[in-house]
């Protein structure tokens, strides 16, 4: 594990997102801070979307005629009092050097490790908001699993904030119901980090300086041209800011130490697109699982729809991502097989889609009575995925994907899936 041997200076962390696994994040991470003060600083900020709510009746802190389980509150306010995010991660102990702050701006301010996990929708916005008010240095790690998807393009996460904030950015995903990681029961996760070679601890990385008497570390103009190539193979200069050399070098060993619990196995490997795309993409295997698990057609059934899923997240990242994704990472990794299994047994995916069935719903609605807030990721991403396919006249190629979609839509029914995978149905 990492220790701060000649660097002087801590990190400062802050987790942009304080949803269910957002909250169970940044947990860990103020777990750890606060077990390597020589590292980081032992205060972690935590940004929430600030609403007003009140200690649900399911809470241990709901006293019934108390001023908190009676009259709406802000949920920073409940949270920093109770050091529990009762709405979104209910019952759980945080720790008190986790500090949830409303706002955007004052939360990143100073950071240098940022970690992203919120709902995929509201990333673009967030990082417009960030934009002049991060380290110019900082580095980043997104737990966001879904893909940027436009007519033009499919981008992951990382690379899309990394590009818009101008930093380098990692991806951490694997089969983490939060739930449970926050009642620290044993899990494995995967974290794909492959920063630039100036982040490296050595050699002292190369910098452009600025004329004249000798700047402190904070003064220098320290950027570099990184040629970097993408998660496509696409090889491209960017302009990126090398940490000052009073900071320890955000690599895999102090990645590692922000992240790693006893009951928070890390590995760190360096596909960030094949962690990223099974993290994305088993959400739309997991609706189609449930769908027909609310059809009470069992576990072959369940087993057939992930043997297919899997398949197809492999031919998507090999056929849009070139040869930068490795099947490795589909089939080793817990970002990959491990994140899909867990994800088709008890996701809030999987679960939905199975209660709509059951119940004859849309799923929109059963994620509305059932979630308290927390999102679906898994029916955006199919509905992306299907129009970025269809653009590329790719749909024959991808069958489960395309058909979770057109259920999704009403178009076909669930009987008709396992056609569907077979490509006999249209
Ligand atoms: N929950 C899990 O078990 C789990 C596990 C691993 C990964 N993930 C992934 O982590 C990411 C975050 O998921 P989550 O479970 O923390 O979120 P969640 O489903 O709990 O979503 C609710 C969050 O969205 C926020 N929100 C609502 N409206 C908003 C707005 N307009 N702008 C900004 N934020 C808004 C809410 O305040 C809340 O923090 C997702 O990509 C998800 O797929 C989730
Ligand atoms: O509850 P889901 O379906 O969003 O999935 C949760 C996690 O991604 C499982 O690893």
């Amino acid at each position: 594990m990492a220790t701060l041997g000649a660097y002087s200076k801590k990190h400062k962390v802050t987790v942009v997102g304080s949803g269910n696994w957002g909250s169970a994040i940044a947990k860990i991470v103020a777990e750890n801070t606060k077990e390597h003060p020589d590292l980081f600083e032992e205060e972690v900020q935590m940004w929430v979307f600030e609403e007003e709510t009140t200690v649900p009746k399911t809470s241990k802190h709901y006293h019934a005629g108390s001023k908190f389980s009676t009259q709406p509150h802000k949920l920073t306010k409940l949270i920093n009092h109770f050091h529990d995010n009762v709405k979104y991660l209910p019952d759980i102990a945080l720790p008190t050097n986790l500090i949830a702050n409303p706002s955007l701006q004052e939360s990143v301010h100073d950071s240098s490790i940022l970690i992203f996990n919120l709902p995929h929708q509201f990333i673009g916005g967030l990082c417009d908001q960030m934009k002049g008010h991060i380290l110019p240095y900082a580095r980043g790690i997104s737990c966001i699993k879904g893909v940027s998807v436009d007519s033009e393009d499919v981008r992951l996460f990382s690379e899309s904030i990394g590009d818009k904030l101008g930093i380098y950015c990692g991806a951490l995903s694997g089969a983490n119901i939060a739930n449970e990681v926050a009642q620290e029961k044993f899990s494995e996760t995967t974290i794909a980090y492959d920063p630039p070679p100036m982040d490296s601890r050595n050699p002292t990385p190369k910098a452009t300086t600025p004329q004249g008497p000798t700047p402190s570390s904070s003064q220098l103009d320290l950027s570099v041209i990184n040629e970097h190539k993408d998660s496509k193979g696409k090889t491209s200069k960017v302009k990126l800011i090398v940490p000052p050399s009073d900071l320890a070098p955000i690599d895999h060993d102090i990645i590692k130490t922000l992240f790693h619990r006893p009951y928070f196995h890390v590995q760190v490997v360096s596909d960030v697109a094949g962690v990223s795309l099974g993290g994305a993409l088993k959400n739309i295997v997991a609706i189609a699982t449930g769908f027909v698990a609310g059809l009470g057609w069992g576990d072959n059934a369940k087993a057939a729809v992930m043997r297919v899923g899997l398949l197809e997240m492999v031919k998507f990242g090999k056929m849009f991502f070139s040869n930068n994704v490795q099947t490795k990472t589909f089939t080793e990794e817990s970002a990959g097989v491990a994140d899909l299994i867990t994800s088709c047994s008890g996701g809030r995916n999987y679960r939905c889609a199975k209660m709509s069935v059951e119940r004859k719903v849309s799923i929109q609605e059963v994620e509305k009575e059932e979630l308290n807030g927390q999102m679906l990721q898994g029916t955006s991403t199919a509905g992306d995925v299907f129009h970025f396919l269809k653009a590329r006249g790719k749909e024959s190629e991808f069958p489960l994907f395309v058909g979770t979609y057109r259920i999704l839509q009403g178009e076909v029914s669930v009987e008709d899936l396992p056609d569907l995978m077979e490509g006999k149905k249209k």
